[in-house]
């Protein structure tokens, strides 16, 4: 629900009776509080020795173009969000309280700067269907807009998850099996697109095993930390289909064409530590200490200055970004064909009436 112009006063008056809540809150306060009443930044930059406006500015400066209603809503958050730690400031709200409304197969939470994407189909391994990828470019779109610092993508349950989910297969329109072919490649270049274009630091917090189009697309992240539960596995030649998310660019980069090879073409699982060895993961963590671990680094990061964050981001990913949507281009081309072939449609019928496991 939005926050109304009343609920916005309402927190206005709120504010007043919070203890101080600190400089960092205050200015992220006072920044919503100036988009949502006039909009974008529209004053010069305060000179660099007028720290107190400098600070200001920067953080007004920082919301960008956030419509004005998002930033009123942002404000009413906070504000209730302080207010009801102050009345029990050791509670923690419940997960179910702060999740975002409007998505059926995730969970999007946004806390301490950090935007949380959760894939929550633990039944199912957390396999993507259609709304899945549809309801990611969705999170990704908004988390490149919001306050937050970082996004992390993650899973719920024992897995991060299990790639495509093959009964996407099995709706097949009136117009035919071509037509869905062509749509799907659409759907996969928008999706891989989502990542390429990211503006801010993605970390990737692998939970559990990987499979498929979850672990080619770690290589368009910025960091990858695994539980050493974790596995990583593309098992395409098994699918009679061929590779995505842009691996068969960033995978010999990151790992050398051989090690690359043995995955994408032979379907070799990796381990953990192992795909730590090759530089796809960035850290692996026992998975009894993993959320902890993981969550105590990132909310350090999501300190840092977060404009800094995404310009280094820029520097590194601008000199790929043609490159990148070039091969996405060509992967879902090619896709598109193998999943007309006979040897992807008998791959998939043999998962989906249980004679293979892979
Ligand atoms: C023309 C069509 C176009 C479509 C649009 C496509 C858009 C983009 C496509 C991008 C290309 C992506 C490619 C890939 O990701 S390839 C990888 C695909 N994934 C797999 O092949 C994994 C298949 N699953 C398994 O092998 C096993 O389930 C797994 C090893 C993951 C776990 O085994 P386990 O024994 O532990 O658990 P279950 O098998 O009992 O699984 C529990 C339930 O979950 C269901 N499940 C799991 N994974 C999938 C999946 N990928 N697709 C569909 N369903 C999945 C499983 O069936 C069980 O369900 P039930 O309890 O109902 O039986």
């Amino acid at each position: 629900m939005r926050a109304s112009q009343k609920d916005f006063e309402s927190a206005l008056s709120q504010v007043k009776l919070l203890k101080d809540p600190g400089n960092e809150v205050k200015l992220k306060l006072y920044a919503l509080y100036k988009q949502a009443t006039e909009g974008p930044c529209n004053t010069p930059k305060p000179g660099v020795f007028d720290l107190i406006n400098k600070a200001k500015w920067d953080a007004w400066n920082a919301l960008g173009s956030l419509p004005k209603e998002t930033a009123r809503q942002n404000y009413v958050d906070l504000v209730s969000g302080l207010s009801s730690s102050s009345d029990s400031s050791s509670q923690v709200k419940p997960e179910a309280d702060r999740k975002q409304p409007g998505y059926e197969t995730l969970v999007v939470t946004s806390e301490d700067s950090i935007t949380k994407i959760m894939m929550n189909r633990p039944a199912k391994k957390n396999a993507m269907t259609t709304q899945m990828y549809n309801e990611i470019m969705l999170a990704l779109k908004a988390a490149s807009k919001d306050d937050s610092a970082i996004t992390v993508l993650t899973g719920n349950g024992d897995y991060y998850s299990s790639g495509n989910d093959l009964s996407n297969f099995t709706d097949i329109p009136p117009e035919g099996i071509e037509e869905k072919a062509k749509s799907g490649a659409i759907l996969l270049r928008d999706f891989v697109d989502c990542f390429i274009d990211f503006p801010k630091p993605l970390i990737a917090v692998v939970n559990g095993p990987a499979v498929g189009i979850s672990v080619t697309i770690l290589g368009l992240f910025d960091t990858v930390y695994a539980s050493n539960r974790a596995t990583f596995h593309t098992p395409f030649s098994h699918l009679g289909q061929s590779p995505e998310g842009c691996s068969s660019y960033t995978f010999p980069k990151i790992m050398g064409p051989a090690k690359a090879a043995e995955m994408l073409i032979f379907g070799k699982k990796l381990t953990a530590a192992e795909a730590c060895a090759q530089g796809l993961v960035t850290e692996v963590f026992p998975d009894s200490t993993f959320q902890k671990e993981v969550w105590t680094r990132l909310k350090a990061y999501s300190k840092l200055p977060p404009n800094a964050m995404r310009i280094s981001k820029q520097v590194i990913r601008n000199r790929e970004k043609e490159k990148l949507h070039a091969i996405n281009a060509e992967e879902s081309r090619v896709l598109q064909e193998r999943w007309l072939s006979d040897e992807c449609t008998n791959a998939v019928m043999n998962f989906l009436t249980r004679k293979a496991k892979l």
